[in-house]
């Protein structure tokens, strides 16, 4: 797109929202500190590095075999410099364990350590990038259908040394990097068919939660995720919402919201304000499910700008750590990770440029018809505009120009893998 329509789009649009007291540029100031967590198993159809040729265990499934998927880890930074490189803002990245500097080595989950995530420490300090992390329990020979949850001491206690161990490495990224690092803990016990031992699984989690949390990490804001189904233990998911809240709440702790870990029609924007009067932060994994949790990638949906809504009006965006997580192995990766960023900012942004204080004075007077009439106008404002600026002054491609840009990456690199 030419400079000169951006700006001359960019100046109608301001005129327009000034009509209905919006700020545009200030709202440009508030999109601009939006980050992102994006995560690196995209990149790979959540591989890692531990074991390439292995089989994605734990109940979810990168479907496809589109060429060009990152091998190592060099091709994972690459990719994801590439991402970066074609996105507005400033973003993080989110790594699992299992995405570790190993050097070729065999390093067991119970054995990792910081040292093995410090060559990220100083890619990201390079790229001004800040970290967040993941335990991993899927993908290994002990993951089973119980983790923590096992009935089996031993299996339990590889797997909480193996949690103590990834927070830690997430305190030692979040000290150097001078941001505390998110850490996600995401198991995916369960069981295929019915137990009759609901409760003792859960005890177990709970116990073994207990001696995880017992470590304390300066530089560490700990979020614990639930789920409903994995596939191949559909019946009972020992981390269900309930489990997690509850334990959240009486630990202080985040709960991460996956968009795709709830019953199919519901919607994951009505827990935000109910969460945040309980626990001191929350956690996103942006996500498109469709059916189940196949991890679709993102685009400007209903759920998600429901979601981004709910967390502008609830003013909570400082208290949101966004991450992304899907993984479509049937398309260009990185253009995976572009179209679902790009959404999932326009869904901020549309958020911050609907005027807020007017609906809700419609709402206090009893005037219903006059704030649903301003939401839907609110659909077609010149939003886009905004957004086209956005990336313009931050000397990304504009508007649909990245898929040039992707197509000569895929050419000069991925194709090439
Ligand atoms: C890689 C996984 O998707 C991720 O760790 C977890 O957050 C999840 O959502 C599992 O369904
Ligand atoms: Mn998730």
């Amino acid at each position: 797109m030419k400079d000169a329509k951006i700006q001359q789009a960019y100046e109608a649009a301001k005129a327009r929202y000034a009509e209905i007291g919006v700020d545009t540029d200030a709202v440009l100031e508030q999109i601009a500190k939006v980050s992102l967590s994006l995560h690196c198993w995209q990149t790979d159809d959540v591989t890692g590095f531990e074991n390439p040729d292995g089989q994605l265990s734990g109940g979810i499934q990168a479907t496809g075999n589109y060429p060009g998927k990152a091998r190592n880890i060099e091709e994972v930074r690459k990719d994801i410099e590439k991402v970066k490189s074609l996105l507005p803002g400033n973003h993080r990245l989110n790594i699992h364990a299992i995405y570790g500097d190993f050097g070729g080595q065999k390093v067991d989950r119970d054995q990792i350590e910081p040292k093995h995530f410090q060559s990220w420490i100083d890619w990201a300090k390079a790229n001004n990038m800040k970290l967040d992390f993941n335990s991993t329990s899927f993908s290994h020979p002990k993951s089973g259908d119980q983790s923590l949850s096992n009935r089996d001491k031993g299996i339990r206690d590889f797997w909480i040394e193996h949690t103590i161990r990834s927070r830690k490495i997430a305190d030692e990224m979040g000290k150097q990097l001078g941001d505390k690092a998110c850490h996600n803990l995401w198991i995916h016990d369960g069981s295929k068919d019915m137990t009759v031992d609901r409760y003792l699984y859960r005890s177990l989690l709970k116990d073994s939660l207990d001696q995880i949390f017992a470590h304390k990490f300066a530089n560490v804001k700990d979020a614990v995720e639930s789920k409903v189904f994995g596939v191949g233990l559909e019946s009972y998911t020992v981390g269900s919402h309930e489990f997690y809240m509850g334990y959240a709440v009486q630990n202080g702790i985040m709960c991460t919201l996956d968009m795709g870990h709830f019953h199919p029609t519901e919607e994951t924007y009505d827990k935000i304000s109910s969460l945040l009067l309980f626990t001191p932060e929350i956690m996103l994994h942006v996500s498109r499910p469709v059916r189940w949790d196949s991890d679709h990638v993102v685009i400007l949906n209903d759920s998600v700008q429901l979601l981004a809504q709910e967390i502008v009006w609830a003013n909570a965006l400082n208290k949101t750590n966004i991450g992304l997580d899907y993984f479509d192995a049937s398309i260009n990766r990185i253009g995976a990770y572009v179209v679902g960023s790009r959404a999932t900012q326009k869904a901020f942004l549309q958020a911050l440029l609907t005027p807020i204080s007017k609906l809700r004075q419609y709402e206090a007077n009893g005037q219903l018809f006059q704030r649903m009439a301003v939401l839907e106008e609110a659909k077609s404002m010149p939003w886009a505009a905004v957004y086209d600026y956005f990336c313009y002054k931050n000397n990304v491609p504009v508007a649909e120009d990245y898929i040039t840009e992707i197509e000569k990456y895929e050419k000069e690199i991925t194709s090439k893998r």
